[in-house]
């Protein structure tokens, strides 16, 4: 009797628990098709009414088109190549500023513009605004390349600039003199057609970006400090439109970059006693040194994808893709383990997932028959923005495994801060308004640049630092960068010129319009609560500093700004707040996770109470009776 009472007990109990599960299943499974249906973190300002300080019109005459395209492709056929810290092409980095001072004339001339050689080839100009308030920005691009050699395969030699199909072809077209042209064409067309602008704005281009940015960046933000220069956004080279090269994705995807991996460089050894290669030991120092990398290549780091900026690419782009993609993308606090292993099957989307492991240089030997006593080998790993330098050599320490295998730290930096992408962000806003006027097709989503770039160099002097170009990037394309066949076409480039001559002045706006009603359309009842609060509080939230505030010294450049007071900063830390809370309600894991963890809760809580009425209930009637219970629960 007793016997069969438990038997009777865990059968109770088995069907508790699989109905238990099963409702759980179900409410994940409704949560997620809601808010696949509702999920659009795209809507923010793309709607609301944006102060007008484009005056000047940008088309571009034929006359125009045949000059800055002329002038590109002499930018091109200078070969201005970075081998190495210390290997710099100097003939071709002068005669680039030569260049420079030829085809932008009024640049060069112009008593808007104050012009800097730094480190003897790196370029810093300044253009002040009309509005002292207003905070200066930056634009960055870099005038070296990496090496090309034409027998690699390039179908036209890579300093030829040659035209082809409607393409530029040359190193240097896509990485990155396509930026520092279009950047200084647009403002030499600006100042031509009258234009001076309210908010001033550096551009830095830097001579040795390629080889870690030491000279020119550097030394070019030593200049800015030196000024007590403060930046409202930095904009440098990085990511692209992507056009039809993420599967699944209806229509180009703008990705802007607000944050870039870190990265570090390890030298791994191995020494033993050199001797006549008749009378080999049973492992040799290559043997030896050649087992601890295939390890690493064995044994990749873990995948860490939603954990960091690239989370909020997918989910920016969720509406994008058709089902049941869209839904996978509008839930990755459900499933973002399994688009993880979806997308490390390839190596650029692998990337974005991972802190990469690139083994790139390995030495050893001198001659056929010496046992030689070192083996080198040089890896080189870019850092998720969610690990640091510190737990990626304790990684590596471990998969090597071998005491004999002397690991050092050649250099690295931790992964970049990420940059405000909200619709209180100055800086993301107006590249993105100014991308949607232009290419109204596009999604764009923030990002995570997988190189460098000299940006890295600009965390003082700016908060917000974005990486990015509209370059248009097709399938295969992304080979280019560093590869052979490294081009742009001409379309594209006249493109950048247009996209830099109308972002130059949107930024001239004095703030940024409040965000639209739409922001507010949120998947989650907490999302909607607290969207409503930021919402009605962004009427207040105001993005520049107040007026009738002290002023202070900012930069040599006679720039100068507010001093925030008291209650501005008060008040801003209150935005602040209930921007952070309106963004998780919106699309952070955390909160997704904690009303997740609610409802089961609350489903547990009702399962308890009801015992009684589950026990003598048929099921469709109790599922019936609990959801009843689970949204009484909830309204209440
Ligand atoms: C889903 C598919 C996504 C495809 C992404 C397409 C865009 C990829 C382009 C990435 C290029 C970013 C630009 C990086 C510039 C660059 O090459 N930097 C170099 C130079 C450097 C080295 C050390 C320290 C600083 C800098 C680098 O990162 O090695």
């Amino acid at each position: 009797m007793t016997d069969r009472s438990g038997k009777f007990n865990i059968m109770k109990l088995v069907k508790i628990v699989s109905f238990g599960l099963l409702v759980v299943v179900l409410v994940c499974f409704v949560a997620a098709t809601l808010r696949t249906l509702t999920f659009d973190v795209n809507s923010g300002l793309q709607l609301a009414h944006w102060e007008k300080t484009r005056n000047i019109a940008s088309d571009i005459n034929q006359h125009q088109r045949k000059e800055l395209l002329a002038n590109f492709r002499e930018a091109i056929q200078i070969p201005t190549v970075s081998t190495s810290k210390t290997q710099l092409n100097i003939t071709a980095l002068g005669e680039f500023n030569s260049l420079l001072r030829k085809v932008f004339p009024t640049v060069f001339s112009s008593h808007l513009v104050q012009h800097e050689v730094v480190a003897n080839y790196s370029h810093l100009f300044w253009v002040p605004g009309s509005d002292l308030a207003l905070v200066p920005y930056m634009l960055l691009a870099h005038i070296d390349v990496v090496p090309a050699d034409e027998n690699d395969g390039w179908e036209a030699p890579p300093f030829s600039a040659k035209e082809m199909d409607g393409f530029i072809y040359g190193r240097g077209t896509i990485d990155n003199k396509q930026s520092v042209m279009g950047i200084l064409q647009a403002l030499e067309y600006l100042l031509i057609r009258g234009y001076s602008p309210q908010r001033g704005f550096f551009i830095g281009l830097g001579h040795d970006e390629e080889v870690g940015g030491l000279q020119g960046a550097m030394n070019i933000v030593k200049v800015l400090k030196k000024k007590g220069v403060q930046l409202a956004f930095v904009l440098d080279e990085g990511l692209a439109v992507l056009d039809g090269v993420i599967s699944g994705l209806q229509g180009p995807a703008a990705l802007i970059g607000i944050s870039e991996k870190g990265q570090a460089t390890v030298k791994l050894s191995v020494f033993k006693a050199p001797g006549h290669s008749s009378m080999p030991p049973r492992e040799s120092s290559i043997g030896i040194l050649a087992g601890a990398v295939k390890r690493l290549e064995d044994n990749p780091m873990p995948i860490l994808f939603g954990e960091g900026p690239e989370r909020r690419t997918f989910e920016h782009l969720a509406h994008r893709f058709g089902l049941p993609i869209k839904f996978l993308m509008s839930n990755m606090w459900l499933f973002s383990p399994l688009i993880g292993r979806v997308m490390e099957r390839s190596p650029d989307t692998n990337a974005f997932l991972r802190t990469t492991t690139a083994v790139t240089m390995f030495n050893s030997g001198v001659k056929v028959n010496v046992l030689p006593s070192l083996a080198e080998a040089y890896v080189n790993l870019r850092i998720h923005p969610a690990q640091t330098v510190q737990e990626v050599l304790e990684f590596i320490q471990s998969t090597v495994g071998d005491e004999r295998v002397k690991m050092e730290l050649v250099n690295g930096f931790d992964p970049l801060p990420v940059s405000s992408y909200d619709e209180t962000s100055f800086g993301f806003q107006t590249i993105k308004k100014t991308l949607l006027d232009q290419f109204p097709q596009v999604s764009v989503a923030p990002g995570l640049c997988i190189g460098n770039t000299d940006s890295r160099h600009y965390t003082d002097l700016a908060k917000d630092i974005y990486r990015f170009a509209p370059t248009w990037i097709k399938p295969g394309d992304t080979q280019r960068f560093h590869g052979i066949n490294e081009r742009i076409s001409k379309k594209n480039y006249e493109e950048l010129v247009v996209f830099y001559f109308n972002l130059i002045q949107n930024c001239d706006i004095k703030e940024l319009p409040s965000p639209h009603a739409a922001t507010a359309a949120v998947t989650s009842s907490l999302g909607l609560l607290v969207s409503a609060a930021s919402f009605s509080n962004a009427s207040s939230n105001s993005w520049t500093p107040e007026p009738n505030e002290t002023v202070y010294f900012v930069n040599g450049y006679s720039q100068s700004r507010s001093r925030p007071s008291k209650p501005y900063i008060l008040r801003k830390l209150m935005d602040d707040w209930m921007n952070f809370w309106r963004l998780a309600g919106v699309d952070t894991m955390m909160v997704n996770l904690k009303s997740y963890s609610v409802s089961v809760i609350i489903i547990l809580v009702i399962v308890i109470i009801h015992w009684k009425s589950i026990m003598t209930n048929r099921y469709l009637r109790t599922c019936l009776f609990l959801s009843v219970k689970y949204i009484e629960t909830c309204t209440t």
